[in-house]
């Protein structure tokens, strides 16, 4: 199978803190999330990405394979580790906290890059995330997007800031030259607030159309998600739910929302699509588990409808 979306980034084992305080095991990181939340609407998706060779890269390369998510362009190294986080909820939500510095992920540079599978590739999907774990992986996201866009593929965009990562300033430079060269912009309005500047949600999406991307998906939490195009901006709604863990709900919306676009879908239906997938999501503890197939998606629309 030749993936039509490829994801770069960071998978991470996730401990996900329950009520009864004890941690529920599970898979993490923004890209695999998506890369997932992709796959289990029917999309071609494959992971970019380095592992260890300890227990937890197995686990993800298991989990990848009982997914459908096409691993040939991962990578197990002997002289790293695979990441790690924790997610603990507190009364503004949830909190991540690392152990990745030094992991097998963060080493990548420009020249691990699987050059022929980007080519061909209709989608590449990167992080702010993917860019903050090193120097070295900065540039390989730079230059990943420089080889899809050569063979004429699009770039999406996640903002996905986490400023244990990497200084505000240094966010910004890196994730505004990055969607420079990019096609579909997914910041979170909390993130572009941030990166921006800006307060209104009309105002952050011209700043990133003007920055580059012909497609910004800028979201909104419950009150959905402004889409915009050159042509039209418009607010998708969603219909609220009782969410116990947002953990991934954007990386859940990326990875919907790409698999609709290269489905067919135009953004806007995408969007509507793309946040049913976010907010059933919410349902469940963990990144990877609560994400919703698309029969789930669909039969959650068709009660919108009634
Ligand atoms: O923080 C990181 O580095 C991670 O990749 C861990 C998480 O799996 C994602 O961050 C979840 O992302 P959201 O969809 O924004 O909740």
């Amino acid at each position: 199978m030749t993936p039509d979306i490829l994801c770069l980034g960071e998978p991470m084992l996730e401990f996900n803190q329950k009520p009864d305080g004890n941690y529920l095991p599970g898979h993490g990181g923004d890209t695999s999330n998506a890369a997932i939340a992709a796959a289990r609407q029917g999309a071609r998706v494959g992971m970019i990405t380095h592992l260890g060779t300890d227990a937890f890269g197995q686990s993800f390369l298991d989990l990848w394979a009982s997914e459908g998510v096409d691993t040939t362009s991962v990578r197990q190294v002997t002289d790293a580790h695979t990441g790690v986080y924790f997610v603990t909820h507190g009364p503004d939500g949830h909190e991540f906290s690392y152990l990745r510095a030094g992991s097998a992920a963060s080493r990548m540079g420009p020249g691990d890059l699987p050059v022929t599978a980007l080519q061909q590739a209709k989608i590449l999907h990167v992080s702010g995330i993917s860019q903050a774990i090193s120097d070295t992986a900065a540039d390989a996201v730079f230059e990943a997007i420089r080889l899809v866009r050569e063979g004429g593929g699009r770039v999406s965009y996640d903002t996905n800031l986490r400023l244990k990562l990497w200084p505000l300033e240094r966010a910004r430079a890196v994730t505004h030259a990055a969607m420079a060269q990019c096609d579909i912009a997914l910041p979170g309005l909390e993130d572009a607030v941030q990166l921006t500047g800006l307060e209104a949600p009309e105002d952050i999406v011209q700043f990133y159309l003007d920055l580059g991307p012909s497609i910004v998906a800028l979201t909104l939490g419950s009150k959905g998600t402004l889409v915009a195009t050159s042509e039209k901006q418009s607010i998708v709604p969603v219909r609220e739910v009782k969410a116990v863990d947002a953990t991934a709900a954007g990386d859940t919306f990326d990875g919907t929302f790409l698999a609709r676009l290269v489905a067919g879908d135009d953004p806007f239906e995408a969007a509507r699509y793309a946040n049913a997938a976010a907010a059933l999501t919410t349902l469940g503890y963990g990144a990877v588990a609560p994400m919703p197939r698309k029969e789930a998606v669909t039969e959650f629309l068709a009660q919108e409808a009634v």
